[in-house]
């Protein structure tokens, strides 16, 4: 049984302009003057800067993109396809993000359509679920993520073309955090839907943690049971903040 990899990723969101790139230089600063650190590190910059991302080559930051369109190409005014950012330089898409379910009207069985559009370009998607707080007060937050899990997650991903996000929405931007204790759980429940579902191989899927994670607060939510990693919104548009994220996983 492969175990699997840890990540730490960071979504700018719609943050940052071409200047912003400095962080990026730090960033790999930071990384080749520090201990090796045993994660992945992924930027998803705004679209507008995945090509100028990808152009600095640092071979220890992988390039992602927030969301990206379920056809090739065509008619779809605004819109960017996988095959693009494939073109651009990205690797992974981050999709089904709660603030495009919340924004735009997301389903689950669009997010599938995504996953499977990134999948055709052989590229990785980083695919998001998470409970509300509503929901969440309701007891129904293992249900309402289980459901999002099975549905927006297609037959043929893997632990080489899919990465799952847990965000509680109601941890994204609020310096809120459950428990680690919680986290442990939610993330267990996932884990064992996705073994009853593919098997060994689900123990091969990266199960990453996102919320108002911080330098201060990595270390411990990335020990708890079954997490993998993070996925980190505000505290990556700052080199030195992201840095200490990835800090979790240096010896
Ligand atoms: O939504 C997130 C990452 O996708 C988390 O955002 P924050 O880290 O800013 O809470």
């Amino acid at each position: 049984m492969k175990s699997a990899k840890n990540i730490v990723a960071g979504n700018w969101k719609m943050n940052g302009l071409v200047a912003s790139l400095e962080e990026i230089e730090a960033l790999a600063t930071l990384i080749d003057t520090s201990a090796a650190a045993d994660c992945d590190v992924i930027v998803c910059p705004p679209y507008t800067l995945v090509c100028s991302l990808a152009a600095m080559k640092k071979q220890k930051i992988l390039v992602g993109a927030q969301d990206c369109h379920v056809a090739v190409s065509g008619a779809h005014t605004g819109d960017i396809s996988a095959l693009m950012l494939k073109d651009a330089g990205a690797s992974h898409i981050i999709v089904g993000h709660s603030e495009r379910r919340a924004d735009h009207g997301e389903t689950s069985a669009l997010v599938h359509a995504k996953a499977t559009a990134i999948y055709i370009e052989g590229l990785k998607a980083i695919i998001c679920i998470g409970e509300t707080e509503a929901e969440r007060d309701n007891n129904q937050t293992e249900e309402v993520v289980l459901g999002q899990l099975k549905e927006s997650v297609p037959d043929d991903a893997t632990p080489e073309n899919t990465v799952i996000a847990y965000e509680p929405v109601w941890a994204i931007g609020t310096g809120k955090t459950p428990t680690v204790e919680d986290v442990a759980e939610i993330h267990t429940a996932i884990r064992k839907a996705l073994i009853n579902r593919f098997g060994d191989v689900g123990a091969g899927f990266s199960l990453l943690y996102g919320g108002s994670v911080k330098p201060s607060n990595a270390k411990e939510l990335m020990t708890a049971k079954n997490v993998n990693g993070a996925l980190v919104g505000g505290a990556s548009l700052k080199a030195s903040d992201f840095n200490g994220i990835i800090e979790a996983y240096r010896k």
